[in-house]
This record gives structure tokens, C-alpha cells and sequence, in this order.
């Protein structure tokens, strides 16, 4: 059946090369940004993200992280600017977390685990829906937005309070009315390099746009990520953390920088 990427019972980052071995591939993701490296680009435009939070759809604990999922059959909810051309939709949002506060983030800063990563994945309506875009170069777009020990997050938290229904793998349960923009930081000032999706099938399709500034988690809110399974109602229990990809090779990308 499907393979399940980070249960630690079955296969971690490490072995998905044996089934996906675009796994070592010329554009994979997260990567390790290094902000001395990155250009300035002037000509990156401001992200434009409108999101309608009618279109907020369900939540779902699919096994590997837990996800919020959009009505995605009109332009309600879009990225536009930013560095992509065209209109891409929201599909979904979803988090990587890890066992401890020291760790859990896909992409990391000069080195810099942060406890926690949301990504906002999008796919370009040039193509038809959001599996033909997953296999095209320029298909997708996901904002990653850091989250880093804090105060407590007021909405973030209206997502935590669902989690006892979601607990198991498979679980899901109707989400309405949830704004996304809620969980942007401030600034929208942003690193933007080509990659991949972090789990697999890992396809090479994403634009990655990252944001610089985090977005505050208090350790209490993290201790209830903590809370989720792997597992499935009747299986052992396998707490979810550690969902997280570790940088990979950059092998001669350019990140550039919205911002000096
Ligand atoms: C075509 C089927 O592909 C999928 O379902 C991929 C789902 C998927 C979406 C986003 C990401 S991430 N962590 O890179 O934002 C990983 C996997
Ligand atoms: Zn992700």
C-alpha cells in the first residue's frame, strides 16, 4: 500500500530513494538557507495572497502531518506576485514539527532549526488540477512560514482545538470559516529557490517562497501537535512528531532574497 514516509516503524527520509529515487535529485527541498548567500532580487514582486476563508473546507490527519484543506474549483483563494507568474489556488496548509522545541522545521536558517513549519501549498491553474500541476516544473508554489517559541498563538489555536477528533491517522472533521492569513507574519519579506515536495513522491514542482519572519507557538501549543498519531484508531500508538525532511543538497541552485 501506500508507503507512509516518516512512520519510524517503516521508512524514513533516508530509505525513500529505494522507491522514489528522485529523492537525489538536482532540485530537492527543504534546504538549508544561507542569508549571506542569497541575492537580493528588486525584482521579486510583494507576495499577494487573497484568501477567502469560506473556501476552508475540512481537517484531516493524513498520517504523516495533519492538513486544512480548501475548496480549490475557483480563484477564492490565490498567490499571485510574489516570484511566480499566473495565479496559483490554495489546496491546503499543513505543518512539520518535531519531538522537542530544538527541532522540527524543514528549511533552516544558517543552520537554525525552529520547533515548527507551516506550508501553504498552491498549484498554478494553467494546468487542469493540483495532481497534473504536482508533476509540472512549474506547477506549484508553497509558502513556508516559520514558528518559533513565543506567546501563545490565538489562531493557531482555533486549528489545536479540533486535534481530540483528528487524533488517528484517517480521522478527519468539517472546518469552516478558517482565515489562513491569520498565520502570516507580519513581514512578507521572503527567500524564493526551486525545490521539491518534501515528502514523497518528492516531485521536482515547487517554487518555494519562505518567509523570513516567523510566526510566534507558545511550548504548551507545541506539546498538542505533540498530541496527534501516526498510528491508526486499533494500532499501537505512535505519536506524531519528527514528520520533518532534513535539508538536502543544494548542487548549484540560487536563492534569492526579496528583501536587503
Ligand atoms: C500528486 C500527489 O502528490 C501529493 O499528494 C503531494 C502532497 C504534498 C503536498 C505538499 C508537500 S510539502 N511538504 O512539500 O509542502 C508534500 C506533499
Ligand atoms: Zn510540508
Amino acid at each position: 500500500g501506500r508507503m507512509e514516509p516518516f512512520a519510524t516503524t517503516i521508512l524514513g527520509p533516508d530509505k525513500w530513494s529505494d522507491n522514489f529515487p528522485i529523492a537525489n535529485g538536482p532540485r530537492q527541498s527543504p534546504i538549508d538557507i544561507v542569508p549571506g548567500d542569497a541575492s537580493f532580487d528588486g525584482g521579486l514582486k510583494p507576495l499577494k495572497l487573497k484568501y477567502d476563508p469560506s473556501t476552508c473546507l475540512e481537517i484531516l490527519n493524513n498520517g504523516h502531518s495533519f492538513q486544512v484543506t480548501f475548496v480549490d474549483d475557483t480563484d477564492s483563494s490565490t498567490l499571485t506576485d510574489g516570484p511566480i507568474s499566473g495565479i496559483y489556488r490554495l489546496k491546503q496548509f499543513h505543518f512539520h514539527w518535531g519531538a522537542s522545541d530544538d527541532k522540527g522545521s524543514e528549511h533552516t536558517v544558517a543552520g537554525t532549526k525552529y520547533p515548527a513549519e507551516l506550508h501553504l501549498v498552491h498549484w498554478n491553474t494553467k494546468y487542469a488540477s493540483f495532481g497534473e500541476a504536482a508533476s509540472q516544473p512549474d506547477g506549484l508554489a508553497v509558502v513556508g512560514v516559520f514558528l518559533k517559541i513565543g506567546a501563545e498563538n490565538a489562531n493557531l489555536q482555533k486549528v489545536l482545538d479540533v486535534f481530540d477528533i483528528i487524533r488517528a491517522k484517517g480521522k478527519q472533521t468539517s472546518f469552516a470559516n478558517f482565515d489562513p492569513t491569520t498565520l502570516l507574519p507580519g513581514s512578507l519579506d521572503y527567500w524564493t529557490y526551486d525545490g521539491s515536495l518534501t515528502t514523497p513522491p518528492l516531485l521536482e514542482s515547487v517554487t518555494w517562497i519562505v518567509c523570513k519572519e516567523p510566526i510566534s507557538v507558545s511550548s504548551g501549543q507545541m506539546a498538542k501537535f505533540r498530541s496527534l498519531l501516526f498510528s491508526a484508531e486499533g494500532e499501537p500508538e505512535c505519536c506524531m512528531v519528527d514528520n520533518y525532511r532534513p535539508p538536502q543538497p543544494l548542487k548549484g541552485r540560487a536563492v534569492r532574497a526579496s528583501f536587503k
